[in-house]
């Protein structure tokens, strides 16, 4: 058989109807119907190429950044697409640009924090264009430590000015992206000071540029912080250095939502929680959580087509060797990455809701959600990225060499990816930040303030401290109520065994800091049950099309018990399940995988992923992979000529000396 038929013969295999999927995968067949045309629009068009961006010197690869954001803006004018088509068109040109910030940072800031008449003053010039904003918030001293941020902004009462000043090396923003060469104006997070008084950090709306000729403006000094990780990759967003000297702002230029300087210089704090300030973080992490199932989908989507296509070994009297997908390590490797990629996806929609929601609340002055919001964006941001993070280089590894091959895609996958470990909060402090909510909730126990949300399983502590699972054959793993309550008996015991280690403490600072390992596990174990619970409840709705629930069901129970696989000594070792239920687990794990494995091509492909997107040979749709192996190699610039540049001065000198040597 030709490699080309592969996967063709895989196709029709599948045991349910892809064209449904693709609509639960989209989300709403709105979704799925945009999504589609979307994708093929900037596929057809010549200036979203991106074959050649790993080639391109970081100059080129800039400007050409620069080209495809005028032209996708252009695009979208005439185009008049809509907001979700807009996002949709950035999602599918893939590559990193100012307008990321400028849309996804700057103007949820100032709609997040800016008073009505600021946003009305504002938005409209930011919504057209007129000027371009990023988020310059993060230090060369301080990112993680936002309270330790060092630039600082002085109201000066005789001219009702801020005085935006960087006093100290450390205090130069660094890492703002849009900010390095295009950004003309920045929401600025500086330490408020009146009359000496230091009142917290606050946002600053400040123009960085001219808006005639693209200058810094006086007392601003604006660069790019200069190359990073991989090729091609993150290397086309401007990441920027800024340094303020005695720049001056109108008053009127802070962000008074939360907080307010009048004209005689007094600070005044509306009813709204400080922690708004924040705000615009919550909103980014959550999308975040969205964007870990798009790469972790892409890269699953390239490792599962080549597996199929791909054969090593067990040729028999001269047939087909085994396609290495059917080998029961790759499976065990692969499709639980499979799986976690639809995970995230629904925990990714139920989280947009749990925004929406607290959105609507704070508008109405209900701030009683915000905590919660803040510990499930922080959480969910922080395990789905890291785990999308090694997914991928795991999906390199399970495409062998040529996974390792700049044109199997993952590679710059990778390197545009992991920074999302580290931006919009380190994975660590953000789950340092999930545990002090959970030990909040754990010592509110008993006060007669009943957890809710994502904490109600807490309400049942007593009995999930006590409880006994009750699996006694591998089949039992299946019961939806089995599965939840032994991830809910785990991360409730290991919050309750942290809480008790931390009264020991006389100062709880000090507990929390010696503890922190343990709490950053318990934290894990808290959002792997948020994912495990959604996706349990995201199969209680209505899924039309054949055999379309049956095979998130599949899924589902995968996802859950390669976790507790993964984590058994968790799982065991507080008594959640024994070590015979565990095995009982991996039994039924490995019968899952032979029951999913007829579908994974289908299941791949209901991720309605254009070969442009995908930007892989390994992946590519007819899985004709070693023509297009063949041929790509012959386009790399080292074959232009057949003898390489350098041959006279560097080869032929020494092959010479060879020569005259083996004369001697
Ligand atoms: C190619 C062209 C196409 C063109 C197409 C054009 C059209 C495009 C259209 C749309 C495109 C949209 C694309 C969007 C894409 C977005 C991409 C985004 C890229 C991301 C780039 C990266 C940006 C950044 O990294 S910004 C900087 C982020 N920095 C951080 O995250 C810092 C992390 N640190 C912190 O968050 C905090 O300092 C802290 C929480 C760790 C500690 O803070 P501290 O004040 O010290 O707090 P603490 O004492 O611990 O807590 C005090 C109480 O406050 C509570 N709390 C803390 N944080 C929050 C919060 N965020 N919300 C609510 N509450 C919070 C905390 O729980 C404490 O509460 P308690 O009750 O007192 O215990
Ligand atoms: C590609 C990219 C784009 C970015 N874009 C922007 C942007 O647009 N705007 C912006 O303002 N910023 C931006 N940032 C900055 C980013 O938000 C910060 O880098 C991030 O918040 C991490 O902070 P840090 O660099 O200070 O890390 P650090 O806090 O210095 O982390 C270093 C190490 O210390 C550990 N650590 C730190 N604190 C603790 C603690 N309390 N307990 C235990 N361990 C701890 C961390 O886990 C980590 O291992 C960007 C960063 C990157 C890489």
């Amino acid at each position: 058989m030709e490699a080309v038929d592969y996967l063709a013969e895989e196709r029709r295999k599948a045991e349910f109807d892809v064209e449904e999927m693709k609509i639960v995968w989209a989300g709403s067949r709105h979704a799925y119907e945009i999504s589609d045309r979307v994708s093929r629009l900037v596929a057809s068009d010549p200036v979203f190429r991106k074959d050649n961006r790993t080639m391109l010197s970081r100059k080129d690869l800039f400007k050409d950044t620069l080209r495809k954001a005028a032209h996708a803006w252009k695009r979208i004018i005439e185009l008049r697409l809509s907001e979700e088509e807009a996002k949709t068109l950035r999602f599918y040109v893939d590559q990193p640009a100012y307008t990321d910030l400028h849309w996804g940072m700057f103007i949820p800031a100032i709609k997040g924090q800016g008073t009505e008449e600021q946003q009305q003053k504002w938005l409209p010039m930011a919504y057209k264009m007129q000027i371009i904003g990023c988020y310059a918030q993060t230090e060369l001293g301080h990112g993680s430590n936002v309270q330790g941020l060092e630039t600082t902004a002085k109201f000066d009462p005789q001219t009702d000015e801020f005085v935006i000043h960087s006093p100290t090396l450390t205090s130069s923003k660094w890492w703002p992206g849009g900010l390095g060469k295009v950004s003309t104006h920045a929401v600025v997070y500086a330490r408020l000071i009146i009359d000496g008084q230091d009142h917290g950090v606050h946002g600053f709306i400040v123009q960085l540029r001219s808006l005639d000729d693209h200058s810094p403006l006086p007392g601003i000094t604006v660069g790019d912080v200069g190359m990073k990780f991989g090729s091609g990759a993150y290397n086309s967003m401007d990441n920027g250095v800024l340094r303020f000297d005695h720049v001056r702002i109108p008053r009127n230029q802070m962000l008074m939502r939360v907080s307010q300087v009048t004209r005689e210089g007094k600070y005044m704090q509306s009813d709204v929680p400080r922690q708004l300030v924040y705000g615009t973080m919550v909103y980014v992490r959550q999308t975040i959580v969205s964007d870990a199932s798009r790469a972790l989908s892409r890269a699953v989507c390239i490792a599962t087509r080549y597996s199929a296509v791909r054969r090593q070994f067990g040729s028999q009297n001269g047939g087909p060797e085994t396609q290495v997908i059917n080998y029961k390590t790759q499976q065990s490797r692969l499709f639980p990455l499979l799986a976690s990629a639809y995970a995230f996806k629904f925990v990714g929609e139920w989280l947009k809701w749990l925004y929406a929601d607290v959105t609507q609340r704070l508008e109405a002055n209900d701030f009683s959600t915000l905590p919660e919001a803040h510990a499930c964006t922080a959480g969910l941001k922080s395990v789905t990225t890291s785990a999308t993070a090694d997914a991928i280089e795991e999906c390199r590894k399970l495409c062998g060499g040529h996974g390792y091959l700049s044109s199997s895609g993952l590679p710059e996958l990778f390197a545009v990816y992991i920074p999302a470990c580290t931006y919009e909060g380190d994975n660590i402090v953000l789950l340092l930040q999930v545990a002090r909510f959970l030990m909040k909730t754990v010592s509110q126990l008993g006060s007669g303030k009943n957890p809710v949300g994502t904490t109600a399983y807490m309400g049942r502590v007593e009995h999930l401290t006590q409880c006994n699972c009750e699996v006694q054959r591998a089949e039992d793993w299946l019961k939806p109520s089995v599965i939840l309550e032994a991830f809910e008996a785990r991360a409730a015991r290991m919050s309750v065994a942290c809480a008790k280690s931390l009264s020991k403490f006389s100062n709880p600072e000090e507990g929390f800091a010696e503890l922190s390992a343990d709490l950053v596990e318990a934290a894990v174990a808290h959002c792997q049950l948020i994912i495990v619970s959604k996706f349990i409840e995201k199969l209680q709705q209505d899924i039309p099309g054949k055999g379309v629930k049956r095979q998130l069901e599949t899924l589902c129970n995968i996802y859950a018990l390669y976790l507790l696989h993964k984590h058994l000594g968790d799982f065991i070792s507080t008594g959640s399940i024994s070590p015979k239920q565990g095995a009982l687990a991996n039994e039924q794990l490995r019968l899952l995988y032979s029951q999913v494995r007829p579908s994974v091509i289908a299941l791949v492909d209901a991720f309605n992923y254009t070969d442009h997107y995908l930007g892989s040979i390994l992946g590519c749709y007819d899985g004709n992979v070693y023509q297009k192996l063949y041929d790509e190699a012959w386009k790399d610039p080292l074959n232009e000529t057949v003898v390489p540049d350098g041959y006279h001065e560097y080869i032929r000198p020494i092959l010479k000396q060879h020569i005259r040597n083996a004369r001697l």
